[in-house]
C-alpha cells in the first residue's frame, strides 16, 4: 500500500486545485438544494443510476445494459434540467449576482432596512391577530418588476396601517401579494408563480405555494400570514420556516438582510 508520502508526491498542484474546485462546487450545489424538494429528487435519481449501473455491469444482462445506454442516460439528460429548473435557475442567478457580494441592502440606508423589518414584523403580528391573510414579498437583487407590473403600482412609504388596510378583507387590493422595494411598497395585488414543491406530506395552499414559488425563482424573501390559522411564515431560497412570533420574524429578516437591529427594538 502506498504511504501518505508517496501519494503526496504524486499529487501535483493542478490535481490538488482540481479536487478543491470540485469539492467547492459540490459543497455549493448541496447548499443551493439543501432543504428543498431537489434533495429527494437527487436521491431518487442517484438510487436509479446506482441500481442500473450495478445491475448492468455485474450481470450479463444485455437488454438492461442497452436500456441504460440508449434510454436512461438520454432521459436523465433531458429530465434533469426540467426537474431541477427552479434550483438551476436560482444557482445560476446567485452565480451571476455580484450585488450579493457587495450587499445591495448595504448601500441602502441601514435605518431604512431596519424600519422595513420592524414595520413588516408588526404588520404581520397585527394581521395574524385579526385573522387577515397576507403575502408580503421583499425584493432583493433579482428584480421583481415583471410581477409588480402585473399588479397595481402603489409606490408608497411602508407603514403598518397601510399594510393592514391593503390586506383588509374585500379591500380592492387585498388579494395576491404586496411587493416591497427597499422600504417602499412598490405594488399590491401581484400574482406570483406557484411552487410545485411538496415538503413531506405537507400540501400547501395557494398563498404559501406562491410565496415558495417566488423564493424558488428569485432571491426574494416572503412573509406569509395565514388567514386560516393566523400562523406567520417566511420563505427564502425555496425553503419555508413556519410558526414564527413577531420577535423571531424580526430576527430572521435581520439575519437574511444582514442588518443588526438596534438594542431598544430587540427588547
Ligand atoms: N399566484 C398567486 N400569487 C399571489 N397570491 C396568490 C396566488 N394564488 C393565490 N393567492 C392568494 O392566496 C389566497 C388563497 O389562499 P389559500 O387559502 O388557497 O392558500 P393558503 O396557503 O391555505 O392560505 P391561508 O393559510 O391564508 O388560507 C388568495 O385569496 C390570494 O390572495
Amino acid at each position: 500500500m502506498p504511504s501518505f508520502q508517496q501519494i503526496w508526491e504524486r499529487v501535483s498542484f493542478l490535481a490538488a486545485l482540481d479536487i478543491l474546485l470540485v469539492a467547492a462546487l459540490i459543497f455549493w450545489l448541496l447548499g443551493v438544494i439543501r432543504g428543498t424538494r431537489a434533495v429527494q429528487l437527487l436521491r431518487g435519481v442517484g438510487i436509479l443510476v446506482v441500481v442500473a449501473l450495478l445491475a448492468g455491469s455485474t450481470l450479463p444482462l444485455t437488454t438492461l445494459r442497452w436500456i441504460i445506454r440508449e434510454a436512461l442516460s438520454p432521459a436523465l439528460f433531458v429530465a434533469i434540467p426540467i426537474l431541477f429548473q427552479p434550483e438551476l435557475r436560482r444557482a445560476l442567478e446567485s452565480l451571476g449576482r455580484t450585488g450579493e457580494w457587495f450587499n445591495r441592502f448595504g448601500s441602502t440606508n441601514r435605518s431604512d432596512v431596519e424600519e422595513m423589518i420592524n414595520t413588516i414584523s408588526r404588520a404581520a403580528k397585527q394581521l395574524s391577530q385579526q385573522g387577515i391573510g397576507a403575502l408580503m414579498v421583499i425584493e432583493r437583487d433579482t428584480g421583481l418588476q415583471e410581477y409588480a407590473d402585473r399588479g397595481v403600482i402603489v409606490d408608497s412609504r411602508i407603514s403598518v396601517p397601510l399594510l393592514v388596510n391593503i390586506f383588509f378583507p374585500n379591500a380592492p387590493l387585498h388579494d395576491m401579494a404586496v411587493i416591497f422595494r427597499r422600504n417602499r411598497i412598490l405594488a399590491a395585488n401581484c400574482v406570483l408563480p406557484l411552487s410545485e414543491n411538496v415538503v413531506g406530506s405537507t400540501r400547501y395552499g395557494t398563498r404559501h405555494r406562491a410565496a415558495l414559488g417566488i423564493s424558488e425563482q428569485s432571491d426574494a424573501i416572503s412573509v406569509i400570514v395565514s388567514e386560516e390559522t393566523g400562523s406567520i411564515s417566511i420563505t427564502h431560497d425555496g425553503r419555508m420556516v413556519r410558526h414564527l412570533t413577531e420577535g423571531r420574524l424580526r430576527k430572521l429578516l435581520a439575519g437574511l438582510l444582514r442588518v443588526e437591529l438596534s438594542e431598544e427594538e430587540e427588547a
